[in-house]
């Protein structure tokens, strides 16, 4: 779907992104990560030209993007700007309209859309007059997503979309976001610096340093077979907490006991990561869940027999 081949970009004497080739598979979400000056938002503005490559070919749907006209390519690309990027003159409805106008849609097919997408991202009904900062930084960086999204674009690029954002407001947004159904059909590169955003979001992690790929691959790839030093110190010092992230109860499932399901115990599906059952746990008052797979087995599970089971898990893998 978008494939970068030894894409380069220097600035003087600075080389941002230093022959780069990856591909991003359709409804994929690959995340960029590395630490600030890595070359990370050169390479995502390169995918719609923003910034125009030295060297190398990107390629969209089979198609050389150099061969297109700027303007249409970015059409059918959403952007997600860091530091959200509204226009603080236009009101809420203006901002997300601005792509639509643009393709001199009908007033109520935009109005339509809008109307959808404020329900669907959890904005306020009365926010579409108002203007960027009457809205809370959560707010307006969800009017971002959907400016983004209006035309439902296949692509989708977006830079340290939840940067702005304090803790508590961003990992309830990263929640919201993965479970969107209109992201799920895209696909999306995403820039962070941050290791538990990408863990929490990317299908593929592609790591990044002085504008060099380090290494692509699955956040489990990444925590059990860094490909090299800098990759393996990359994630030191919040290993257990991304192990959290990345592995499933389905991944423990053998190592979970069978016991009896008694009545009342919390329903969780065995997609859910560690994380997740471990907050599903603690907010339970008998402090058990029950787990069910695809399989439609189901095991109840307490706190001691997870930490158990994860122990378990670990020490086999290790052992391989
Ligand atoms: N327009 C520019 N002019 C000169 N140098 C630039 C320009 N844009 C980027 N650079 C330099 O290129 C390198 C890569 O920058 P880039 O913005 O891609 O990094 P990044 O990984 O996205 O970092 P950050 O997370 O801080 O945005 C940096 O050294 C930066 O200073």
């Amino acid at each position: 779907m978008i494939e970068l081949k030894s894409v380069s970009k220097s600035f003087g004497n600075t080389q941002a992104v230093d022959q780069i080739s990856f591909k991003v598979n359709e409804k994929e979400n690959l995340v960029l990560l590395g630490t600030s000056g890595c070359g990370k938002t050169t390479t995502l503005k390169m995918i719609n030209r923003l910034i125009e490559p030295d060297a190398g070919e990107i390629i969209i749907n089979g198609k050389d993007i150099t061969n297109q006209n700027p303007e249409i390519l970015r059409r059918g690309i959403g952007y997600v700007m860091q530091n959200i990027g509204l226009f603080p003159h236009y009101n809420i409805a203006e901002n997300i309209a601005v792509v639509p106008k643009l393709l001199k849609w009908d007033k109520e097919k935009t109005h339509q859309r809008i109307a959808e997408l404020i329900e669907k991202l959890h904005l306020p009904n009365n926010c579409l007059k108002m203007f960027p900062h009457e809205l809370s930084g959560g707010q307006q960086q969800r009017v971002g997503l959907a400016r983004a999204l209006v035309t439902d674009p296949a692509v989708l690029l977006m830079d340290e979309p939840f940067g702005a954002l304090d803790n508590v407001t961003r990992s309830s947004i990263q929640a919201e976001f993965k479970a969107l159904e209109e992201l799920k059909r895209k696909t999306i590169v995403m820039v962070t610096h941050d290791v538990q955003e990408a863990f929490e979001l990317a299908d593929r992690i592609c790591l990044m340093d002085k504008g060099e790929i380090i290494q692509i691959g699955t956040p489990k790839d990444l925590l059990y077979n860094p490909t090299n030093d800098f990759a393996r110190k990359f994630l030191d010092g919040q290993r257990l907490a991304l192990e959290f992230k990345v592995i499933t109860l389905q991944d423990l499932w053998g190592f979970l006991p069978a016991d009896q399901i008694s009545n009342g115990e919390k329903p969780l599906d065995a997609s859910s990561n560690i994380w997740n059952a471990m907050e599903n746990i603690r907010s339970t008052s008998n402090g058990r869940i029950r787990v069910s797979n695809t399989n439609k087995e189901q095991k109840s599970v307490d706190f001691q027999q997870l930490t158990q089971a994860f122990n378990q898990y670990k020490y086999n893998h290790h052992h391989e």
